[in-house]
């Protein structure tokens, strides 16, 4: 995703302050920026400030340290009239100047640019441009700026990312507590005012695009294959259930060993065809018979026993009878073979089943039961799998407590989002790292979001990621860390404000999955997004869920998003395929929609001509 980023537009201009003339430069300037292909934008109103120079530094720095917007234009005081005063308003709140954009403009603009004594530079991590008060002139000077500007962003923010790590560290010999107010985070977050901006000025349109649920997956499973290696691990045979194999294995030895007998019955000569045999003796399974068979006679055998030299045949006990026997012992002495045997009947030749040297499972195999199994039969009590990422689950929320808590104070919520996304993942082989409850306070999520990076592969919130002004993941994620948010909001319901980001950590790529706080769209989104991503690194190939085709029950409303509404499939209804009906209510909130719930029918959105799916209707289901 393109990056987005914050613009303050203030216009200079005593006419306009006073209102005698209308301001034209504020609406274009803002226009230019809504319709820019190379960045998303999130503007703010535009302010008018009069050519007054303790004004304008005022307007500014409540845009750059108030705010925190990433870009400032202002427009207007640039000139030779007596009370034209932007440079000198600006020029001593700059902490850098930037020459080269202002030459660029300059050149190109020139000879008006003659006339402009405008100023480019950067405060704390805002881009602050002074372009002259007409409307022309805003529109040529953006023009030559535009290309630029995302890049420009990017630097500020990786910087201040830097300064922000830089402050975070305790030197040695510190001796204050290291809690939340000493030298944690918390201080160098005073330079990210972003983070937190005055409520005012908070975003009241998200400025992250909704991104459909296909196009969302593919951006995580690109950032998966994006990651550095894939750590393999040696690991035994009794913890390899549902684990990828990360190389072929081979027998060493052949299955079966000997020839070996398939019934229970008469080891023979094929060449001696029907009738009477002497018995020589016996071959049990795990006990060799050391008889070597002659013409017209035969060895008693088991199933499983080593086929005796000489014997090329089986004869099943049921064809064949008893001629005579030793009266004291019971032993047989003289068998009839009742049907005549082909050459190799019932006998499993030496490496029937397995060959020596082959392959009995191959790299990317996932094993299964049988599959260890094969090991174990091929003496393989230890094999080479794909590592599973170290994951760890946040739960964030003022109001979220412990399950513990009882009574419950008034305003708290036990946390269930926890135990669902961990037995969700348990249950799919992963094992999870708690990560404790963050408050929604800019210092606490920053150092668990911290704690989280600096131990997790993969980093699963829940709660704080949509419009609230305690809604503070999303912002942290980029003004602390410096990470990349892939997509902040995804066209599905439950799931809408669903968040994808990837932060470099120490060098490492780190995953962190943003999940909403509600505790049906959390479950939704982990199985969406955040299982086929696991499986994706834990070196599945067949990572995505299953989808099987199931009959409406009855008539759905449709939702204006896409919907995964929760449903329980009958799967004897007495039609040859599966039929599925709501769980009801499926207000985002209800954990009660998806804990009876077999499957989550995909679906599509409301449209004007179709506000309703029938009953009857066969609709796509992904199995839970
Ligand atoms: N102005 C807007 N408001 C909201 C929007 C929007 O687009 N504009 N989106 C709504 C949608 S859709 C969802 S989903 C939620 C998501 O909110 P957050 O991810 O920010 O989550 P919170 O606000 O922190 O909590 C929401 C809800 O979930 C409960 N919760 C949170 N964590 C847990 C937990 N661990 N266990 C149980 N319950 C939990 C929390 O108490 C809240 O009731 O935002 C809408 N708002
Ligand atoms: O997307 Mo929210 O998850 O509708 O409730
Ligand atoms: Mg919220």
């Amino acid at each position: 995703m393109s990056a987005w980023v914050r613009c303050g537009i203030l216009v200079v201009s005593d006419r306009c302050y006073r209102r005698e003339a209308v301001d034209e430069s504020g609406p274009c300037l803002a226009q230019l920026l809504r319709s820019t292909k190379k960045f998303t934008t999130d503007i703010l109103p535009v302010e008018c400030v009069e050519d007054d120079r303790e004004k304008i530094t005022a307007a500014v720095l409540k845009f750059t340290d108030t705010i925190g917007v990433d870009l400032l234009i202002t427009s207007g005081g640039t000139g030779f009239g007596v009370r034209d005063c932007t440079p000198e308003a600006v020029g001593p709140i700059l902490d850098r100047q930037a020459h080269g954009m202002m030459a660029a403009i300059n050149q190109q603009t020139y000879p008006n640019s003659i006339m402009s004594r405008g100023l480019c530079g950067t405060r704390k991590n805002t881009l602050i441009v002074n372009f002259p008060g007409s409307p022309k002139a805003c529109s040529e000077c953006f023009a030559i700026i535009e290309p630029k500007i995302s890049h420009i962003i990017d630097l500020l923010r990786n910087s201040v990312t830097k300064i922000a790590k830089a402050h975070h560290e305790k030197p040695p010999s510190c001796s204050c507590g290291g809690d939340s107010t000493g030298h944690g985070a918390g201080d160098a977050l005073k330079n990210f005012p972003q983070a937190q901006p005055g409520v005012a000025f908070r975003h009241r349109k998200s400025p992250f695009p909704v991104t459909p649920v296909q196009e969302a997956q593919r951006m995580t499973f690109e950032q998966v294959e994006s990651l550095s290696t894939t750590r393999v691990g040696t690991i035994k045979l009794a913890e390899g259930l549902d684990r990828i194999l990360a190389e072929d294995v081979r027998a060493v030895d052949a299955l079966p060993p000997f020839r070996a007998s398939i019934k229970d019955g008469y080891a023979v000569k094929s060449a001696d065809g029907e009738g009477e045999r002497r018995v020589l003796g016996q071959s049990h399974a795990g006990s060799e018979s050391e008889t070597k068979l002659e013409r017209d006679t035969c060895v008693r055998i088991t199933t499983g026993a080593p086929v005796p030299d000489g014997a090329d045949a089986v004869v099943q006990v049921e064809d064949t009878e008893l001629v005579s026997h030793d009266q004291q012992t019971g032993e047989e002495l003289i068998i009839r073979i009742l049907k005549a045997p082909k050459p190799n009947q019932d006998i499993r030749p030496i490496g029937s089943d397995i060959q020596p040297g082959s392959v009995v499972a191959s790299k990317g195999t996932k094993i299964n039961p049988a599959c260890l199994g094969v090991l174990a039969t091929c003496g393989i009590t230890q094999m080479k799998v794909f590592a599973h990422p170290v994951v760890g689950l946040l739960s964030t929320g003022d109001e979220i407590v412990v399950p513990e808590t009882s009574p419950l104070p008034h305003g708290k919520i036990r946390d269930s989002n926890k135990t669902v996304l961990t037995m969700t993942l348990k249950k799919n082989g992963f094992s999870v790292t708690d990560l404790g409850i963050a408050k929604d306070d800019a210092n606490a999520l920053t150092s668990a979001l911290e704690n989280a990076l600096e131990n997790c592969d993969v980093v699963i919130l829940t709660g704080g990621v949509s419009m609230g002004e305690k809604d503070l993941v999303k912002s942290i994620l980029v003004s602390v860390f410096g990470g990349t948010i892939h997509f902040g909001r995804v066209f599905m319901k439950p799931g809408l404000p669903t968040t994808f980001a990837t932060v470099d950590f120490n060098g490492k790529k780190k995953l962190v999955f943003g999940l909403p706080g509600n505790p049906v769209s959390a479950t939704v989104t982990c199985n969406l997004f955040v299982l086929p991503c696991l499986r994706k690194m834990a070196g599945f190939t067949d990572y995505m869920y299953t989808v099987v085709k199931a009959e409406l029950k009855e008539r759905i409303n449709l939702d204006p998003r896409p919907e995964y509404h929760r449903g329980v499939i009958e799967w004897n209804s007495g039609k040859n395929w599966p039929v599925v009906a709501s769980t009801g209510n499926q207000i985002s909130s209800r954990l009660l929609s998806i804990s009876g719930a077999h499957v989550l029918l995909c679906l599509p959105a409301k449209r004007d001509s179709e506000a309703t799916i029938s009953a009857g209707e066969m609709v796509d289901t992904i199995i839970l």
